[in-house]
């Protein structure tokens, strides 16, 4: 990152609190809140990717994801509007989470998996894509089951305990145990699994660790 902008990704399950964290954060001046694009993906003029990968992923994964890796980067190439950034997810945790776990569920063809790898390759390597550092809300998937009920988002309805249990899987494999893909950027672990007020508390608690995440 240039020295005068930091870049932060928030990163953790479905439901784990990415967005009320940044919520919290967006008070802040001189941080700007960049949360995922989820309506896009809910909404394609007129289509609903999110929904149709839910209810037949082997048929959407692709549709979906191929989705979400344009509109990530198209929030990762925004230019900055404040000395530091903190953006929900990455076109990272979109490729090594999502995509890996469609995958390696055995609900992504191959050939799909190939595609997706050889965009998301071709990006990264091309694209300027800087982080600073990563924050992972660190929940049980049981928490976040029980969010993401209380959250109610129409095509969620269908996500059973175990695919919340692979997913968290996947992140902790990558950002805590170093077992799967390349970690871009240090990372600072966050145990999300409290309730919202001594969550507001750790926040508080970190704040200079991430405010300072670029010095
Ligand atoms: N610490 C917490 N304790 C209890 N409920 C929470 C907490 N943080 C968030 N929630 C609730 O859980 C649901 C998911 O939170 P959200 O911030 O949308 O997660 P994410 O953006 O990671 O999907 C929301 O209904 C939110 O109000
Ligand atoms: C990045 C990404 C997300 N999704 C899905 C997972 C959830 O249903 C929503 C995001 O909501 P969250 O509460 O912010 O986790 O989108 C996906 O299927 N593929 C992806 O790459």
């Amino acid at each position: 990152m240039s020295c005068c902008f930091t870049s932060i990704w928030l990163e953790g399950n479905i439901a784990s609190g990415k967005t009320t964290c940044l919520e919290y954060f967006s008070k802040t001046s001189d941080i700007e809140v960049l949360t995922e694009p989820v309506s896009k993906w809910r909404n394609v003029q007129g289509c609903n990717p999110l929904g149709l990968m839910y209810q037949d992923p082997s048929r959407w994964g692709l549709t979906l994801q191929t989705y979400v890796q344009l509109t990530m980067l198209d929030r990762h190439v925004l230019p900055m509007s404040a000395p530091i950034r903190m953006m929900e997810r990455s076109i990272y945790s979109a490729k090594y989470i999502f995509v890996e776990n469609l995958y390696k569920s055995g609900k992504m063809p191959e050939v799909d998996f190939a595609v997706l790898s050889e965009w998301f390759e071709w990006i990264i390597k091309n694209i300027a894509i800087p982080v600073d550092l990563i924050v992972y809300l660190q929940t049980s998937p049981q928490t976040c089951y029980e969010r993401l009920k209380q959250r109610c988002r129409e095509e969620e309805k269908v996500i059973p305990l175990e695919y919340l249990e692979s997913i968290h899987n996947l992140y902790e494999d990558w950002l805590i145990h170093h077992k799967s893909f390349e970690v871009p950027a240090p990372v600072l672990v966050i145990p999300a699994d409290h309730d919202l007020k001594k969550m507001l508390h750790q926040y508080e608690e970190n704040r200079e660790k991430i405010l300072m995440a670029h010095c």
